[in-house]
């Protein structure tokens, strides 16, 4: 049994990795859609942030926190930044090890942690081995920007340098992904990977 940690800044190819263990039979957890989860309405996450940031990060309707809205306020702003990281990475954090734990128990071999924020938020330490998927931060911004079709180049930077830098990132990691290429030589490397732990 081993519990990788996957991690790597935003728009990396965490995802695209992911993809392919998931395909070799690993199973995944996903800090983003648990941040998600957490923070969707009614979820204590949800009246936490919306006491501190206020009722004008709802949408339209009122029936859900506009994430656009919130990224524009904490990604311009670390002090508030910060107040999001206290509210939502303890529930993220406990959740992922509630899942690790529940895999575990189901006997399953390989579990992968994909989060942008592993290292800063610990959870290196409950993971057998790190893996970081290397982006230059060009290819970052391109994808970036590629994917999300209406952010500014001005917040697709601000996003990138949020996050603990590449080079920091590398000193915990145990293997090493380039994606700077095309998805066929990341595969590749996934495919070498994975024939060491399985
Ligand atoms: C700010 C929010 C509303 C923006 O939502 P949005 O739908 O635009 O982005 P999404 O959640 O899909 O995240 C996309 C990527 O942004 C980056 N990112 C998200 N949160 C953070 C953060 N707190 N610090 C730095 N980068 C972050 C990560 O690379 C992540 O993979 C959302 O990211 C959020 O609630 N963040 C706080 C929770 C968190 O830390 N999540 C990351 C867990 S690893
Ligand atoms: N080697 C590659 N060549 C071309 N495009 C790629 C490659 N790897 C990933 N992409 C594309 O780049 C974008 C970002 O990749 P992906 O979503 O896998 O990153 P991520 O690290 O999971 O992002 P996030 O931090 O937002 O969760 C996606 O649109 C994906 O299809």
């Amino acid at each position: 049994m081993t519990v990788i940690g996957l991690t790597g800044g935003i728009a990396s190819g965490k995802s695209t990795v992911t993809a392919l263990l998931k395909e070799k039979g690993a199973v995944i957890i996903d800090a983003d859609k648990i941040a998600r989860e957490i923070m969707s309405k009614g979820e204590p996450a949800w009246f936490e942030v919306l006491n501190y940031f206020g009722d004008e990060i709802l949408n339209d309707d009122r029936s859900d926190i506009d994430r656009k809205k919130l990224a524009h306020i904490v990604f311009s702003d670390k002090a508030k930044l910060e107040v999001l990281n206290n509210i939502t990475h303890p529930k993220i954090i406990e959740e992922i090890k509630r899942q690790v734990e529940e895999y575990k128990k189901a006997g399953k071999k390989i579990i992968v942690i994909d989060a942008a924020l592993l290292i800063e938020t610990g959870l290196d330490k409950i993971a057998d081995e790190v893996w970081v998927v290397a982006a230059n931060e060009d290819i970052q911004l391109q994808r970036l920007m590629a994917r999300e079709k209406d952010i500014t180049k001005d917040e697709a930077l601000k996003r990138i340098k949020s996050q603990m830098p590449l080079a920091e990132k590398l000193k915990f990691a145990d293997r090493v992904i380039d994606n700077n290429s095309s998805i066929e030589e990341t595969k590749k490397q996934v495919d070498k990977m994975w024939t060491k732990i399985s």
